[in-house]
């Protein structure tokens, strides 16, 4: 079609190209580098970074390069007695830490290394009366863990062990009338947030609660004269918005709502083709998480030689095959 003919062209020689290579190895080298300033800010959120930097490799079908034993060990040394993990090597367990070390184990085929039943009662304890999740024992409220939650059960194939369509009325109370979602019931609509709940509504199959005409006109509001997507009106344009909101406009079948060839450009443009990395928008610093969510919005958009990622799950098909299809 015209995005195959597009990409084949010399066009795309002009707009420049993924410098696959370069990003691959930017991640190898950071994931090593535990000392720079970047890991040690980001040391509370290690396992995330693991996962981002992980699931990168694997679109670009480069996770053969790294150390699973290694990595699978030292995942499995941050999750806690309780049965949750912790961001981090004897950090607290936390909702957002256990989803990233599912994801990580779900891209090594290793999930049966898990005690299943342990993870789980963690996460359903969570669970709150109004259907509501708390990110861990502190109990703060947000659609953020609804996600998280519903994901980490679907992923370890247990969604049974929740009240589902509490979970989803929880949801669909945290709707706006511009069509989006914030992070608890009347809160201010924002990408993120909507990803979370139309995440969440797919995976469970409920989005035919989302007036997808709506969300839809908002979300492709979204995109600005560059070609990038912001998360909120009158904001600047962020390359993992290039997941946020793209993924979400897959999830309601309204992608084409958008410029996929100026997004394409956008998230070109930030590329650091010298040192490899992807920063959040053109000349600012790269980091793991924006290298992560510019290739993940790539594949989302077709780009040739990438593996195709699961919009919901935010891993790659294949991955999501193996495991649900089995
Ligand atoms: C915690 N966090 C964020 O708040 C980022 C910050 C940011 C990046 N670019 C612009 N701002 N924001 C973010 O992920 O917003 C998307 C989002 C907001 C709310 C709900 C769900 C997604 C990033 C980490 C980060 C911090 C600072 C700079 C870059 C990355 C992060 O871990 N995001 C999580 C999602 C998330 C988002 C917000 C949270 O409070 C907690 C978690 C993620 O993507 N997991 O795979
Ligand atoms: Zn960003």
């Amino acid at each position: 079609n015209l995005l195959q003919l597009f990409f084949t062209s010399d066009i795309r020689r002009q707009m420049g190209e993924l410098a696959a290579e370069k990003h691959a190895k930017y991640i190898l080298t950071v994931e090593k580098k535990k000392d720079s300033i970047e890991s040690v800010l980001m040391e509370h959120l290690r396992i995330n970074g693991a996962y981002w930097g992980l699931t990168t490799l694997d679109i670009l079908d480069k996770l053969a390069a790294v150390d699973q034993e290694t990595i699978i060990s030292w995942v499995i040394s941050c999750q806690h007695e309780s049965g949750g993990f912790g961001g981090n090597e004897g950090h607290d367990p936390h909702l957002l830490y256990t989803l990233s070390a599912i994801q990580i184990l779900a891209l090594f085929n290793k999930i049966d290394t898990l005690d299943i039943e342990k993870v789980t009662n963690y996460i359903t304890a969570l669970q709150n009366e109004d259907g509501s999740f708390s990110g861990d024992k502190w109990g703060e409220i947000d659609t953020r863990f609804s996600y998280v939650a519903i994901c980490s059960l679907a992923l370890l194939k247990q969604l049974d062990k929740i009240n589902v369509e509490k979970a989803v009325s929880y949801i669909i109370s945290c709707k706006n009338l511009d069509g989006g979602f914030g992070c608890t019931p009347g809160a201010e609509s924002h990408a993120g947030q909507i990803f979370c709940c139309v995440g969440a509504l797919a995976i469970t199959g409920s989005l035919h609660y989302v007036d997808k005409d709506l969300l839809g006109w908002w979300l492709c509001e979204r995109q600005v004269k560059s070609g990038g997507l912001n998360g909120r009106p009158e904001k600047l344009p962020d390359v993992c918005y290039s997941w946020w909101v793209l993924s979400s406009l897959i999830m309601i079948d309204r992608v084409h709502w958008i410029d996929k060839e100026k997004l394409v450009k956008f998230i070109l443009d930030c590329q650091d083709k010298e040192n490899g990395g992807i920063s959040d928008r053109p000349d600012d610093a790269v980091d793991v998480f924006h290298t992560y969510f510019g290739v993940a919005g790539l594949s989302l958009l077709e780009y040739p030689g990438l593996k195709v990622i699961d919009p919901a799950y935010a891993l790659p098909v294949d991955v999501i095959n193996r495991i649900l299809l089995r």
